[in-house]
């Protein structure tokens, strides 16, 4: 195991309280489909994108609030990251409004312009970055472009002006993942923790007031995921929003204030994550989706909730006998 990274010892984690003024505000909001936030941060209204006959995404109302862990979640193919790409810019939407703060519109805004007013997204990391060093991945963050599709902007003459400063900036953030001495190795030399903090440590370039993390746990030993986890809540207890699509129940359930759940394309639920499971639609969403689905921690799912899922699976086996 890597000896670079931050051990729990070093974090401090507070993993079952979550922040006091978040829980407080997020525990008289009632656990449906499009419920007000007290303090929304972004909300999207109405946002369709289809490829060809499938709409892939179909929100007809959702808010995040602000200073929050919110999960989202729901089998694969519910649309959890096509509706990421179209709310951070990476992506055009058929129809439908999002706004940032109440106000300010993002409908179909440029990644660029959802960067500048604080709203990021991370990124696996690809095989191009994956040939940069550590420092050039921060770098190329700081152009306020997150994806590959922003490398001619590596071109030196074009920003050597701001680099002594994006750089001193870089090596800060990285020296907080603990991440520093790794700044002249190639990003792909990584383990698979370091990339997920690699990714992270990207997107705070550009100093963010929400921050979107796609799969943060996806790959990552699960020695290292309590640290990785710590990192995220580390980055709320600052006062971040942090929006996260994760498979991993396990994570979801140990990080997440309030999670949102989708299945095609639409939101089919929403609560903390203490009931969320138990909830019909979400089981549902996942059974419709894949029958072996592994729903995170077993006991967060009552054993009458567990007898309905799988009187609901044999029945679809009946049917699908005659
Ligand atoms: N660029 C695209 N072209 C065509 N279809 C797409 C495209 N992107 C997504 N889709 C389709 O849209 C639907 C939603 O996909 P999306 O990747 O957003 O789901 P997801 O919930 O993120 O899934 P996963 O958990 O597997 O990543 C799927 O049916 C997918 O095949």
């Amino acid at each position: 195991m890597p000896t670079d990274l931050p051990s729990r010892a070093d974090l401090d984690l507070s993993i079952d309280l979550p922040d006091d003024a978040v829980a407080h505000a997020l525990q008289f909001v009632e656990p449906v489909v499009g419920a007000a936030k007290p303090l929304p941060i972004l909300t999207a209204r109405n946002v369709t994108r289809s490829f060809g006959g499938i709409k892939a995404v179909d929100v007809e109302h959702v808010e995040f609030q602000k200073g929050a862990i919110t999960a989202l979640i729901g089998p694969n193919g519910a649309g959890k990251t096509t509706f990421f790409n179209l709310l951070t810019g990476f992506d055009k939407a058929d129809s439908g409004e999002w706004t940032f703060d109440r106000s300010v519109s993002l409908t179909n805004k440029s990644a660029a312009y959802v960067a500048r007013k604080g709203v990021v997204r991370t990124f696996q990391l690809t095989k191009a970055l994956s040939r940069l060093t550590v420092l050039d991945n921060m770098l190329l963050a700081a152009t306020g472009q997150t994806g590959e599709r922003f490398l001619p902007s590596l071109i030196k003459p074009l920003w050597r002006g701001q680099e002594k400063a994006n750089t001193e900036r870089a090596l800060e953030i990285l020296s907080r993942f603990k991440l520093d001495a790794k700044a002249a190795d190639f990003a792909g030399s990584l383990s698979g923790g370091q990339r997920k903090l690699l990714e992270m440590a990207r997107a705070l370039m550009t100093d963010p007031q929400v921050i979107m993390l796609d799969e943060p746990m996806a790959g990552v030993n699960p020695a290292l995921v309590q640290s990785l986890l710590g990192h995220i809540q580390a980055l709320r207890d600052e006062g971040m929003t942090v929006v996260f699509v994760e498979h991993d129940m396990h994570a979801v359930r140990h990080i997440s204030e309030w999670v949102v759940v989708m299945a095609e394309g639409r939101v089919v639920a929403e609560g903390p994550p203490e009931n969320i499971m138990e909830n019909q639609a979400v089981v549902d969403a996942y059974l419709g989706a894949r029958h072996d689905v592994d729903l995170g921690d077993d006991s967060l799912i009552d054993p009458d909730q567990l007898a309905k899922l799988m009187e609901v699976r044999q029945r679809d086996l009946a049917e699908q006998k005659r």
